[in-house]
């Protein structure tokens, strides 16, 4: 019965004895379904500006425009919304492409890796750059599928706003929920585009509804759609109360007519926008209060006399201050509305200088950049995606990495088009970059000029952090990447064709990780097999197939394995000593230790220090004890998975004179396996937050195939003529192999 369904949302959640993580979105099927024939790359590429020299813009626009020109933009969204589809006609419309891709024809251009064109998904973000009418616009493509999950929020952090796109006959689905979290996380202000309007479905009002209900957000309605599924055919732009119907016989959505309403032939729609204008006027005041000052001033007695360009100039404050969120509609595929949403990105989302960045009075004007992605080219080698907060690249500049602690040189600068790229002079503050020669940066590094550049700004923020909060140490509050990555919930064995190939598939297998930190990479220290960790089933089987394609390694994985935990469910204390004598030195250690269930969500045991242990103790045998507790929570003692929610206290430690660290650690590693091996213990595994749409009529089959799977329901709501079940199912009971 499963087979039937459409759509799985992924959550991590502590149902009594197991464990909450991050929500995560999964669709099995979708994933699998759209297998394309391998289209070969560049097959849409041979007029690209600044490329081949035809049709270049003018030079002037691909180098730094003014700051305020910029919007650094995301498009994020539940799986299948369409941010490609949208991507492309944007590209289209913005005359940076000849043609328009199709994500069903395998021909898009930020798809652009050839899994992503083959399956119809995005895979990894690819930034973007175009102007749309005298405004650059660098616009970042995130995935939306639940394995992808980092990628986005890399990218959120490096954005300065946002696009919601919304599938208008579903509204709000799982992802955009965990989308929309991250944004809020970075505060990053939104535009929702409702899209898939000519769906049979499609409902404006229901997706708004939704938008209000689930999100908590404020929806604006700067538009209206004109009919409705088959009979779509345009928007009400209410600020302007004008209507735009695009042409049923252009085939590429650039026929469009902008007509203002009239009494005379349109007097329906006219009051719908005037009471819509109305509407959102009392709103927008209600949220700023220069606004109302105006509007109750000198517009009172009528809101037809407020000019649009007020009323736009207090949209814009409202969307960055996040208190509201502009909402626009249209059909994407069906190329409607996809011109004003352009519009609406250069007006009412922020310009870089108008988002509020602490660190940059630090730097005071001396470069500060983020790399948020780095990609392998086999000809020019790492290519380095960057956002420049402060200062200015140019090729051959010496750069410092402040998580790597090294200083490397960029050789050549590009400005990122998908996988064309126009090569530069340099880039200025807000712009993204693509570096070419740096050959140590990995994703989510932070880049200065000189590493005496990254101490003054660490001596400026410190003196800050006086003022306001310490909690962190000099380096860490330097680091812009702040992007947590969530812990692994598959992994398998993978091995090299044969031995010999072992170095090139470490090396392979190095590479992947620089680009993409969510994938782990170990050592099984009984089978020595390399073991793979990753976010879901496609991760891996990407990560395969990229093996496979970009390094030449025919590779083999084992079974794919749930990752389990372990916890514990009460105190214990324990001690060990060891005594050994090695040549005419003797080691001698006698730990007392505590081991309690805490609440932390993470695979990192809490380590304490009772005050009975002394600092002179500590000084030279920290990092020892530490390293001990570490190595023995990584393995528990029911199935060998690792111990989660686990805090260790050391109640007292004997060192006889000139005992080892390997010795101190070998002893504290111990004494923590036998308390864990005293305690009462739990194995805990990962669960899917699922949310299934389904007709009435297939309700109870499913329902009888969730308990068969050991799922919960949570609620059961109704969407349209569907039913949406939520619930929790085990990741092992979903996976494709159980199904
Ligand atoms: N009816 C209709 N279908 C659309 C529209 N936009 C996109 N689609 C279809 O929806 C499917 C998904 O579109 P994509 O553009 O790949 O969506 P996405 O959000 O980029 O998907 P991922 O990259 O996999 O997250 C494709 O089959 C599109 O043809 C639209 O406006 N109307």
């Amino acid at each position: 019965m499963l087979s039937n369904l459409r759509i799985f949302a992924v959550n991590h959640k502590k149902i009594s004895s197991l464990h909450i993580n991050n929500m995560y979105c999964f669709r099995i099927r979708a994933s699998l379904k759209r297998i394309k024939p391998h289209v070969p790359l560049g097959k849409n590429y041979s007029s690209l500006p600044g490329l081949i020299g035809n049709d270049v813009k003018s030079l002037y626009s691909v180098i730094s425009p003014p700051i305020t020109k910029i919007r650094n933009i995301g498009i994020m969204a539940h799986i299948d919304a369409g941010k490609t589809t949208t991507t492309e006609r944007i590209l289209y419309y913005s005359g940076y492409t000849r043609s328009l891709g199709d994500v069903d024809d395998g021909d898009t251009v930020t798809d652009f890796m050839a899994q992503e064109r083959e399956r119809g998904i995005t895979i990894q973000s690819a930034a973007v750059t175009f102007d749309w009418n005298g405004y650059r616009i660098n616009l970042i493509d995130t995935p939306g599928h639940v394995d992808f999950t980092l990628e986005v929020e890399r990218c959120l952090r490096v954005l300065d706003g946002a696009v919601a796109v919304f599938d208008a006959s579903a509204g709000v689905e799982a992802q955009t929920l965990t989308v929309w979290r991250q944004a809020d996380k970075h505060k990053i202000p939104r535009i929702c585009f409702l899209n898939k309007m000519d769906k049979a479905g499609a409902s404006f009002n229901y997706a708004v509804e939704s938008i209000r209900e689930k999100l908590k957000a404020k929806p604006l309605l700067l538009q209206l759609p004109i009919g409705e599924a088959k009979t779509f055919k345009g928007v009400v732009d209410v600020v302007n109360k004008e209507k735009l119907l695009w042409n049923p016989n252009s085939n590429d959505g650039k026929d469009f007519e902008r007509k203002p309403l009239l009494e005379m032939s349109d007097p329906k729609l006219l009051k719908e926008a005037t009471e819509a204008r109305n509407a959102l006027i009392e709103q927008i005041a209600d949220l700023d209060d220069a606004f109302a000052e105006l509007v109750l001033g000198e517009f009172s007695e009528n809101f037809d006399l407020l000019p649009a360009e007020k009323l736009q100039t207090a949209i814009h404050r409202v969307t960055l201050a996040q208190t509201a969120v502009p909402v626009l509609c249209g059909s994407a595929l069906k190329n409607k509305g996809v011109q004003p949403l352009l519009d609406a990105i250069t007006m009412y989302l922020p310009s870089p200088e108008e988002r509020s960045y602490e660190f940059l009075q630090w730097y005071k004007g001396d470069l500060c950049a983020l790399a948020f992605k780095v990609l392998h080219d086999k000809q020019r080698g790492p290519l380095v995606f960057m956002r420049i907060y402060s200062g200015m690249i140019k090729p051959q500049l010496a750069i410092h990495n402040i998580n790597g602690n090294c200083t490397e040189r960029i050789s050549r600068l590009l400005l990122p088009f998908a996988d064309q790229h126009v090569e530069i002079p340099s880039l200025t503050a807000g712009n993204i970059a693509l570096t070419v020669g740096l050959k140590h940066t990995a994703t989510g590094d932070t880049i200065v000029s000189s590493k005496s550049s990254a101490l003054a700004a660490a001596r400026r923020a410190e003196r800050e952090g006086e003022q306001k909060h310490r909690q962190n140490s000099e380096t860490e509050r330097l680091l812009l990447a702040g992007v947590e990555i969530p812990e692994p919930v598959f992994f398998c064995s993978i091995e090299p064709p044969s031995v010999a190939k072992q170095p090139d598939l470490d090396h392979a297998l190095k590479c992947l990780q620089r680009e993409d930190p969510s994938l782990k990479v170990r050592l099984d220290p009984d089978s020595g097999q390399t073991v793979l960790c990753g976010m879901g089933e496609l991760h891996i089987e990407i990560i395969h197939d990229r093996i496979k394609r970009e390094y030449g390694l025919e590779t083999y994985l084992g079974p794919l394995q749930v990752a389990y935990r372990e916890t514990i469910l009460n105190s214990v204390c324990a001690t060990d000593t060891l005594d050994r004598t090695l040549g005419d030195r003797r080691h001698l250690v006698t730990v007392e230790l505590e081991a309690k269930p805490v609440e932390t969500s993470s695979v990192v045991p809490v380590i304490e220090y009772a005050e009975s242990v002394s600092e002179d103790i500590l000084k030279g045998s920290q990092e020892a004890v530490e390293n001990g507790i570490h190595s023995a929570c990584l393995q528990g003692p029911l199935l060998g998975s690792p111990i989660q929610d686990v805090a260790i206290t050391l109640h007292s430690l004997i060192l006889h004179p000139g005992t080892s660290s390997t010795m101190i650690s070998a002893c504290v590693s111990r004494c923590v396996q036998k308390a864990l091996k005293k305690a009462d213990k739990q194995v805990l595994e990962p669960l899917m937050h699922l949310e299934v749409t389904v007709t009435r009529d297939h309700l109870s089959a499913v329902l009888a195939d969730l308990a068969q799977r050991r799922g919960s329901v949570q609620e059961i709501q109704t969407r349209q003529d569907n039913r949406v079940v939520v619930g929790f199912v085990p990741l092992a009971e979903i996976m494709v192999g159980a199904l």
